[in-house]
């Protein structure tokens, strides 16, 4: 068995690939035109996973983007989608400097939390930490200091 992607529906596909590809660094590796169905499908991997030897088998995160508007409200069951980083405070400035909302800021130097323009939480880890240590979970209140 192999992880394959996961599938999140966007409102608008261009805002949606400002935030994932443009801001947070995610590349397209392939785009599916459904005439019949009205839809867009675009498969976004992280360079860190992209399998050199044939793209299509990066793990990716697949945009569902249907033609005729739709208002999607998020499943309580959702959870977030989590992505590492080299740099998590370089990171968050990157995409404060360009008017993303940091939910919940690294103040620990291992977490971070952003939502994408439909309201997705996207989780950022630190690259080499371990998990935070057992304290209360902070509220994921934008404090914009950390
Ligand atoms: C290509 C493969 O990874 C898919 O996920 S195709 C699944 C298919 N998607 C659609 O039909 C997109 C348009 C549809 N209106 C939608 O919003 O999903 C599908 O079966 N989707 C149903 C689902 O629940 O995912
Ligand atoms: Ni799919």
């Amino acid at each position: 068995m192999r992880y394959l992607h996961t599938m999140v529906r966007v409102k608008d596909l261009d805002a949606a690939l400002h935030f994932y590809g443009t801001l947070f660094g995610l590349v397209e590796i392939r785009r599916y035109e459904n005439e019949k169905g009205r839809f867009t499908l675009v498969f976004l991997a992280a360079p860190g996973d992209l399998s050199h030897a044939k793209a299509e088998l990066s793990p990716c995160l697949e945009l569902t983007y249907n033609w005729d508007t739709e208002d999607y409200t998020g499943g309580r069951n959702f959870g977030h989608l989590a992505y590492e980083v080299d740099d998590i405070y370089a990171t968050c400035q990157h995409l404060m400097d360009n008017g993303v909302t940091i939910n919940r800021p690294p103040r620990d130097g291992h977490m971070a939390f952003v939502r994408s323009p439909d309201g997705i939480s996207i989780e950022i880890l630190q690259k080499g930490e371990d998990l935070p240590p057992q304290e209360p979970w902070r509220s994921m209140g934008n404090t914009g200091a950390w």
